[in-house]
């Protein structure tokens, strides 16, 4: 029996104005190949929000977010912004804002390294070969949330870092459940030699790690697990950390996948699943067509996975990504020197390519 569902797409800034459409027709041609009805709205969040309304976030935005059974997201993020520190209403805040009221803490980003990509990586194949990593970033928590204060005078400025013992527990135990599943080996990253709320971490995951102990749990610093990771990224399963570690090591472990374009995300928690690629709205290639649509593609398929309980048709998603690659297809951030040209696809033809395998 089919599924109904009402999903809400957020393309937001650069390209994720040009990567979002590839995720939302990967949804239109399995719920038109496998009898589901997903109706689909469209919302305003970032730069392009602000230039129509003068907020990132606007009310209209969350209030369709609210209604909506999952929602696919782009990318937000300008560079007048970046260039200028000093303004004060910012693309960043819709995101935080919207992780934040729809109680996201949870922010699942697999590490999936497909075969055919082995070569791209600038990483030794027979260190990558066998990879698979599932990250479990905090996303409503840490440095990203504290107070923020700075002088007039501009000469101070401060952002508070702190956890509430609750906030580890619920994500520590989604991890552990989650390495139950796999191969039951959870790391937790932390700097708890120097900061009081990675020492609040340690001891909250030590408490909870006592509840699983057929998981074989380590604890691990930072700055030496953002070494391991290219060193032995086979060491690692399920990587538990908070939110400021979780997104540096996560780009970093985009290369174990090839490219940013390939890293989808899902973030959950309370309510309705958020599904974004990692990356963001790219300036250097934004409006040239290049980009690569597969990270959308895969965040469509964790949507399907977690939010619908679709296991069937997210695994035909992502064994179309496989096949597109397995052709030899490729967008120009995951082509190495060998592929042909003519395989070198822009963005439309890539997506295009996927689609055609989903119908
Ligand atoms: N979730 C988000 O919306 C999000 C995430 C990260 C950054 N940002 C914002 O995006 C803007 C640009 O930030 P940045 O340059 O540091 O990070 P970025 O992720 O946008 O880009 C980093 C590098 O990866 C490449 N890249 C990213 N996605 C790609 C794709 N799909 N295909 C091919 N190449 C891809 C880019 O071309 C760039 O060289 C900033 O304003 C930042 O705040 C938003
Ligand atoms: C744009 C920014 C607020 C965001 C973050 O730091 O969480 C991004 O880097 C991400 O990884 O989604
Ligand atoms: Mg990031």
């Amino acid at each position: 029996m089919g599924i109904n569902k009402k999903i809400l797409v957020i393309p937001g800034d650069g390209i994720g104005q040009e990567v979002t459409e590839w995720g939302k027709q990967a949804l239109q041609a399995i719920a038109e190949k496998h009898g589901h009805t997903f109706s689909f709205d469209e919302a305003l969040m970032g730069h392009v929000a602000i230039e129509a309304t003068g907020d990132p976030l606007p009310q209209e935005t969350l209030d369709k977010a609210r209604a909506s059974d999952a929602i696919l997201f782009g990318a937000i993020g300008h560079a007048k912004y970046d260039n200028d520190p000093s303004l004060k209403v910012r693309p960043e805040q819709g995101l935080l804002k919207i992780r934040k009221e729809l109680g996201l803490y949870a922010n699942l980003r697999p590490i999936r390294l497909f075969d055919e990509l082995l070569g791209a990586s600038s990483i030794r194949p027979e260190i990558l070969s066998g990879a698979d990593i599932l990250f479990f970033r905090e996303l409503t928590g840490d440095v990203y949330f504290g107070e923020k204060k700075k002088a007039e005078d501009g000469s101070w400025a401060s952002d508070l870092m702190s956890y509430q013992r609750y906030e580890v527990e619920r994500i520590a135990r989604k991890a552990f459940e989650a390495a139950r599943a796999r191969r039951r080996k959870l790391c937790s990253v932390d700097k708890a030699n120097v900061l009081e709320t990675s020492r609040l971490w340690r001891a909250v995951v030590q408490q909870i790690a006592a509840e699983y102990p057929d998981v074989e749990t380590e604890h691990m610093f930072i700055d030496n697990a953002a070494m391991q990771l290219v060193k032995d990224p086979k060491r690692f399963d399920v990587v538990l950390t908070a939110n400021l570690f979780g997104d540096i090591l996560t780009d970093e472990a985009s290369q174990i996948a090839g490219s940013m374009g390939m890293l989808a995300s899902a973030s959950v928690g309370d309510t309705t699943g958020f599904y974004e690629p990692i990356h963001g709205s790219a300036h250097d290639i934004a409006g040239k067509g290049i980009a690569n649509p597969l990270a959308s593609i895969l965040s469509a398929a964790l949507m399907l996975e977690i939010s619908f309980g679709l296991k069937d048709e997210a695994e035909a998603l992502v064994k179309a990504v496989d096949h597109t690659l397995k052709q030899g297809y490729r967008t120009l951030d995951i082509a190495d020197k060998k592929i042909p040209n003519d395989f070198v696809l822009g963005t439309s033809a890539m997506g295009g390519k996927v689609i055609a395998l989903l119908q």
